[in-house]
């Protein structure tokens, strides 16, 4: 008989219940032992959820108070020193590696000031993971038991489930060297963290484990050989030392065809394929597979929120059923449904038509168990034809359909995607703004207080007028420029407080797009987002940012930054369609953001930044032919947004969250940009940039984390920048925007940054 399997359940909670436990704790308004509490039920909850809905192989170990990958690094004792020195309780360990710590001292404990390691993207999502860090002093073992917990914590409960670990490959090649050690190479650490998987497996298979998941993602990454034969010592040492372990070898988000040497002959159990994302690798996957090996077909999408082509899916398992034989096949989700929100029934505002287009987690689960007794020979005729007709009905719908739309995007040429002047002549037309040397600025949120919330709250509940939230709104933005004078900025932002996110507050004004009340998935830690839905073809009907922007100029003399965000990442941060290509679905994003860009020059906005933060996450996973395409259309989408405006109107650019190319960055010929960069450890990261033509600010302090760095600390670090870049081209600007931190605490930090920038412009005056 088909097993049905899912590799992994949201775990924040239908109610966001573990931000709001977990945010609880940090602000010291409840104990360990209540957020603990919230977090066993919220496991309990998803277990029983699966087990009802008819789930066979369902993970355990998916749950994390912060991040999967940070669990491990605790569980290896990859712990560096900076943070076990303070021999902090482990969640505590946990939440200073995730988040940084600094807290004065009291008459027990000694002051903390420990930053964050750094996070990053996971592969092309938009979930960030704490990157595991390791250095030459680096020693595994194990440090509490975690899997098998959570393992025995579901069979008490009656459930039996399949424990899932990262895999000691992927484990190493997601990680980095620590700053003391930088000529380490993590996967020479293989050998050294083999015997503890061994030790985990061995205690979850005495636990009673029937078998274990275990993820290899990087398996779809472009991968070197020493890393590709890492694979058969890894395997073959945990299939010596624990024989009876049955394990299911997951990869997802990719083609694993070019690696599939790599995984021939592996001493595994079974392996899992994404045949959402590569439907294409079927045949390969069998044909790496030994008579024994259990195919493992991944289905139903973890990364979208489309209702699966049921009867596409079923005959797609019969295909691999036809192949392989029954005995051989898992149905199952394509990755962890980490990535989508946990309950349709919970949007109670969507149109009926468009609703019943969706899946979120919970209903997939249905999908699963469906797909699985089709195939099983159940009958399921009724869900398969109900399925059929939304599916059709989705298709010939006029909602996705916008003629004019299509008719621009068709007439795309050359003059939309380049300005007027090169960005010599446009520097010179832009000396009107009289910026000093080290122009300082901000990235463009400010925080975003409870207070701010709650008054968005009362207007989406009725309870306020839009003209009595629009003049909170304005007294907000009245408040950041008073704050920004105070702290001395030369170049202001509005500071977004209309916007509920950077891409859903977009996605809720443009035409083509549906929204959600709760579709909430986790970014990363205690940070969720909406991500908007496109449905159609997008338009924009009137200016979104247009008003605030204005009224901020209204307030101050000082340049004023318009602020946007640019096609691609509104694509990459929205479920975007299935039906059209993602090319085409940034386009039709340019050409309505080129007409925000527009008219806000008109309305004289002179400085205009338009964020990118996600054009390295869209980056095609490997090498070839869709990655080289990307790297036109892609900038060319922001090209078409920010090209149509005068040469003296300031173009800048964003970037965060990940180890961007030079090349690309370039062919968005901003006129400044700004980089994460504070948490970049590798000294060798300085130069990427330096050739970058135009101007530029390199980030100097970690916005995630309250800690405030000294002054002495920005200056080393500009000294450092300085002796790199032409002083001319720089810029001096945090990594990011502040819409996390509390007003306080980015006082202190821009603060200081400001002063040390103050020095330099003395010291070069
Ligand atoms: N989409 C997106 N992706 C991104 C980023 C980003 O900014 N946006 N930044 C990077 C890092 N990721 C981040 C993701 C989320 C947040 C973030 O701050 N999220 C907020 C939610 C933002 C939001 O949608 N807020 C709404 C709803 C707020 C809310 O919770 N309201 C309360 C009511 C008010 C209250 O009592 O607080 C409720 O509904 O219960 C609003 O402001 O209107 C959070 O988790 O806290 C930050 C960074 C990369 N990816
Ligand atoms: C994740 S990039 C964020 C850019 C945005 N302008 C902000 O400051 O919040
Ligand atoms: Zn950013």
């Amino acid at each position: 008989m088909v097993l049905s399997s899912v590799l992994g359940f949201p775990r924040i909670g239908a109610k966001r219940e573990l931000k709001k436990a977990t945010e609880s704790y940090w602000a010291g308004k409840s104990s360990v032992e209540d957020l603990l509490k919230v977090g066993k039920e919220l496991r309990a909850h998803n277990w029983k959820l699966q087990k009802d809905a008819g789930v066979d192989l369902i993970a355990s170990n998916d749950f994390s108070y912060y991040d999967q990958i940070l669990d491990a690094s605790l569980l290896f004792n990859v712990i560096p020193e900076r943070y076990q020195k303070y021999s902090l309780p482990q969640i505590d360990t946990l939440f200073a590696m995730g988040r940084g710590l600094q807290r004065p001292a009291t008459d027990s404990t000694p002051a903390v000031d420990v930053p964050a390691l750094e996070m990053v993207k996971w592969f092309d999502s938009n979930y960030h993971y704490v990157r595991p860090t390791f250095s030459h002093s680096t020693t595994f073992k194990l440090n509490g038991q975690k899997p098998v917990d959570e393992y025995l914590e579901a069979k008490e409960l009656g459930i039996e489930t399949r424990p899932v670990l990262i895999g000691p490959v992927s484990y190493l090649v997601l990680g980095k060297a620590d700053k003391d050690s930088l000529d380490l190479e993590p996967i020479s650490l293989l050998e050294k963290l083999l015997p503890v998987y061994a030790e985990v497996l061995q205690k979850l298979l005495d636990a009673g484990a029937k078998s274990i998941q275990i993820d290899e993602p990087v398996l779809v990454l472009d991968l070197d050989e020493k890393v590709k034969a890492a694979f058969k010592t890894a395997y073959s040492v945990l299939a010596e030392k624990v024989p009876a372990a049955k394990l299911i070898l997951a990869t997802y988000f990719g083609d694993v065809r070019p690696n599939l040497d790599a995984v021939k002959g592996l001493p595994v159990a079974g392996v899992h394929f994404d045949f959402v994302r590569v439907p294409e690798q079927l045949d390969a996957a069998v044909e790496a597979l030994s008579a024994e090996q259990i195919l493992s077909v991944g289905i139903i999408d973890g990364r979208n929120i489309w209702k699966a082509d049921l009867n596409k899916a079923v005959k797609f398992v019969e295909s691999a059923i036809a192949k392989v034989g029954k005995e051989r096949v898992i149905v199952a989700t394509s990755s962890s449904l980490l990535h989508t929100p946990v309950d349709l029934e919970n949007e109670t505002k969507l149109d009926a038509e468009i609703k019943d287009w969706f899946a979120f987690a919970t209903q997939k689960l249905s999908e699963v168990v469906i797909v699985t007794k089709a195939v099983n020979g159940e009958d399921v005729k009724a869900e398969l034809e109900a399925n059929a007709k939304s599916i059709s009905a989705r298709a010939s719908s006029s909602i996705t359909n916008d003629a004019a739309v299509q008719k621009r995007v068709a007439e795309l040429g050359e003059k939309d995607t380049k300005r007027a002047s090169a960005f010599a002549a446009r520097l010179e037309a832009q000396k009107s703004l009289n910026l000093p040397l080290f122009p300082t600025t901000t990235i463009g949120s400010f925080p975003q207080t409870k207070e701010i919330r709650v008054q968005r709250q009362k207007l989406n509940k009725g309870e306020i007028t839009a003209e009595q939230y629009e003049k909170f709104i304005e007294k907000e933005i009245q408040d950041a420029i008073k704050f920004q004078e105070e702290v001395g900025l030369d170049v202001y932002v509005h500071g977004e407080p209309e916007r509920n996110d950077m891409v859903q507050y977009f996605g809720e004004q443009l035409k083509g797009f549906a929204f959600t009340q709760n579709g909430w998935v986790q970014s990363y830690g205690s940070r969720y987002v909406r991500p908007p839905i496109i449905v159609g073809d997008v338009s924009r009907p009137s200016p979104m940012t247009v008003k605030e922007s204005k009224y901020a100029q209204s307030v101050s003399p000082k340049p004023m930054k318009g602020m946007l965000t640019g096609p691609v990442t509104i694509l990459r941060w929205s479920f975007p369609r299935n039906d059209v290509s993602q090319k085409v679905q940034a386009q039709q994003l340019a050409f309505a953001l080129r007409d925000e860009v527009n008219d806000l020059e008109a309305a004289g906005v002179t400085v205009i930044q338009v964020d990118e933060p996600a054009i390295r996450e869209g980056l095609p996973l490997r090498e070839g032919e869709e990655r080289s395409a990307y790297v036109q259309w892609a900038p060319e989408s922001f090209r078409i947004a920010t090209s149509g405006v005068k040469d003296s109107t300031q173009i800048h650019s964003h970037f965060c969250y990940s180890d961007l190319d030079p090349a690309h960055i370039k062919a968005l010929d901003a006129d400044v940009v700004s980089i994460e960069f504070s948490k970049k450890d590798d000294s060798n990261y300085i130069q990427n940039f330096s050739d970058y033509p135009n101007h530029i600010g390199l980030g100097l302090f970690d916005i995630h984390s309250p800690r405030v760095p000294p002054q002495s600390e920005f200056e080393k670090r500009i000294a450092d920048i300085l002796a790199v870049y032409p002083k001319e081209n720089l810029w001096i600007n945090p990594d990011c925007g502040l819409k996390t931190r509390q007003w306080d605490e980015c006082r202190k930090q821009l603060t200081n940054m400001v002063n040390a920038a103050k020095v330099f412009r003395e010291k070069y005056a």
